[in-house]
């Protein structure tokens, strides 16, 4: 994910009218199937369509995280060492992530879904109110627990600990309000010119309530965020062939999964081996530096904008 921000001429408005505008094709027809799978009663969230879904979401997914390390590459200059340092520093935030999951779960749960709320809701850059970006981001979560609180609780409880179903119970009950906070977040991306991204994010909301969550967060995932970032990050790396494009990206989401399965193996793990939860174990471990660095970008970005930057922004 790349952290591309807008520099605004007046200081009164960060957004720009029809920033972040981006949705592909792709995820019209891949929600028009999932509505169709769920019109003709496919079971979307029954055991081989949930592994379905996540292997949907690692594989779609986890790619957008692997440039990184080349974006952070492009924004400062690294001699060998510095290289070294980043990618072991990058690394260790994961592996930390990984001992937070293995002695206390519920903190790396908690952790997961703010990190994952803040990151999200920098999808939505057309809304200039940071609050407002928050609860859109958090409605993610939001609409999968309190359209299937006993399935989300189940995986929380999964992830972590039986005391995670609490959270899930916290979740349902500030629903309502992050998903009327992103109501108004909608209708001002829609006013402000970001129809496509408004349009399918309210119909992404709306499969999010009634399909099992697993399903509905794999089309998130998979076809509205990163797509996003992977065309950002495209861009600020246009000069790496496409061969090395989709190797990097090949690669680095091999490592990270190997990693994992490495750890898994070697370390006492008192995890049922429930292969969806430890997919978001997984997810959640990489969230955390990708949420970091990005930010961290953003903030260099911010106080020296490039002529590249300015590009992306247009
Ligand atoms: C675990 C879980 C959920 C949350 C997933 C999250 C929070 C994913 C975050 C991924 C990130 C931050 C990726 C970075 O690019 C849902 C959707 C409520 C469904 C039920 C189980
Ligand atoms: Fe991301």
């Amino acid at each position: 994910m790349t952290a591309l921000t807008y520099h605004p001429t007046s200081p009164r408005r960060r957004a720009h009218p029809g920033r972040g505008d981006v949705v592909y094709p792709a995820y019209w027809i891949a929600a028009t199937a999932l509505i169709g799978a769920a019109l003709l009663g496919v079971p979307l969230g029954q055991p081989a369509a949930v592994a379905g879904a996540t292997l949907v979401f690692i594989g779609g997914g986890l790619p957008h995280g692997a440039y990184d390390i080349a974006l952070l590459r492009r924004s400062v200059a690294l001699g060998r060492s510095g290289m070294g340092l980043a990618v072991g520093g990058y690394a260790a935030i994961a592996l930390l992530m990984v001992v937070l999951w293995m002695t206390v779960p519920l903190v790396a749960l908690v952790l997961f879904l703010a990190v994952a709320s803040v990151h999200f809701g920098e999808d939505w850059q057309m809304l200039e109110e940071p609050l407002l970006r928050f609860a859109a981001g958090a409605a993610v979560i939001a609409a999968a627990t309190i359209g299937h609180p006993a399935e989300v609780s189940a995986l929380f409880v999964a992830m972590s600990d039986p005391r995670a179903a609490v959270i899930a119970q916290i979740i349902t009950a500030a629903a309502p309000v992050a998903l009327l906070v992103t109501a108004i977040g909608i209708a001002a991306a829609w006013r402000d010119g970001s129809r496509h991204w408004a349009a399918a994010m309210a119909l992404c909301f709306a499969l999010l309530l009634v399909l099992p969550p697993v399903a509905g967060f794999a089309l998130f995932f998979v076809f509205l965020h990163s797509p996003r970032h992977l065309a950002q990050t495209r861009v600020v790396l246009r000069d790496m062939t496409l061969g090395r494009w989709l190797g990097t990206g090949a690669l680095l989401s091999s490592l990270a999964i190997l990693g994992w399965c490495t750890v898994r193996a070697i370390a006492p793990w008192r995890f049922e081996p429930i292969i969806v939860a430890q997919a978001f174990q997984l997810l959640a471990s990489v969230a955390v530096p990708h949420l970091m660095l990005s930010r961290w970008l953003e903030g260099r970005l911010s106080a020296a904008p490039s002529s590249e930057e300015k590009t992306l922004t247009a």
